[in-house]
């Protein structure tokens, strides 16, 4: 398979596991996600919540040629204050720097409804004036705390918390220092907005980490008219690998290699992995992956 040089491809654990419900994949261990990883021809993947210490992943990792993209992290600015979340996003750097992470993923989930039963559609949260200055300026020091462990904070814009429409990421992203980089997810951005390409063309400058999810357009719209949770919703299938549901991915991936993005794109999908066989879906997204999107540079250069 063709890998472009300058971008490194990798697969979340949230098919095998997932953090957010994590009775779902309990008994997938981390030796069979990492060899699934390599056997779908992936080079890496982000840090689960069930890894284990940095020493003891190192050698899973390097007996498999994989690499760590990097990591979840919960930020609490509004509700913790900044002093405590600080500290513990010290600790969640100094692991990724331990296994050699490339960027520390952050989301404010203070007021998230993302784990409560209430409609992801209708119900998110909103951020006062006052509480925006406290979060920008608290993600400003964590992005500077990254930095000082040579990592990048991508700031992952997240359904069901107060920092997921294009405006508010625009807000964000007008509000915060360059040390604040951002996340740019196709999933969460299409079932917001219903389009995935204006926040990557508005903020392209910014984006240093990329998740590839897919959503099914009809099993969106029908938990969308049923005021389905944020884990109904994928419970019901809503999200899928790359290749499997609506999103045309060539139009972004096109539009990052134009702009010479260099970093990491993470297939990303929350399935229920006794529905969703991980590995099956791991291969759809590799098949997609190579015969639609890396062929699209080699494609060009033939004229
Ligand atoms: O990147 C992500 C990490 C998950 O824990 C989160 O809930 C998911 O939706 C996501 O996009
Ligand atoms: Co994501």
């Amino acid at each position: 398979m063709e890998q472009q040089s300058s971008i490194l491809w990798g697969i979340a654990p949230i098919g095998w596991r997932n953090d957010d419900l994590p009775t779902l994949g309990a008994d997938n261990t981390l030796s069979h996600l990492l060899s699934d990883v390599v056997v779908a021809g992936f080079q890496g993947t982000e840090v689960g919540g069930f890894f284990p210490e940095a020493s003891v992943l190192k050698k899973e990792l390097a007996l498999r040629n994989l690499r760590i993209a990097g990591q979840w992290f919960s930020s609490f600015i509004l509700r913790d204050g900044l002093e405590e979340t600080a500290k513990a996003f010290d600790k969640h750097c100094q692991y990724l720097q331990d296994v050699e992470a490339d960027v520390a993923v952050v989301s404010e989930q203070t007021y998230s409804i993302q784990g409560l039963h209430q409609s992801i559609f209708s119900k998110k949260p909103c951020f006062t004036d006052e509480e925006w200055v406290k979060v920008c300026q608290g993600l400003n020091e964590l992005g500077r705390i990254a930095e000082s462990y040579a990592l990048k904070l991508v700031y992952h814009h997240h359904l069901g918390t107060g920092i997921q429409t294009a405006a508010e990421v625009d807000r964000l992203m007008a509000n915060t220092d360059s040390v604040v980089h951002l996340l740019y997810d196709t999933g969460h951005i299409f079932v917001s907005e219903g389009d995935c390409m204006t926040m990557l063309e508005k903020h392209i400058d910014r984006i240093q980490h990329v998740h590839f999810k897919d959503v099914r357009k009809t099993v969106m719209e029908q938990c969308r008219q049923a005021g389905k949770s944020f884990f109904q919703s994928f419970l019901s299938g809503m999200f899928t690998v790359p290749g499997d549901g609506c999103i045309d991915f060539t139009k972004p991936y096109e539009f990052l290699l134009k702009s010479s993005y260099q970093g990491w794109i993470v297939v990303e999908a929350e399935q229920d992995p006794s529905i969703a066989h991980p590995l099956e879906y791991a291969m759809i997204a590799r098949k997609y992956i190579d015969k639609t999107l890396t062929s699209i540079r080699s494609k060009e250069s033939v004229y």
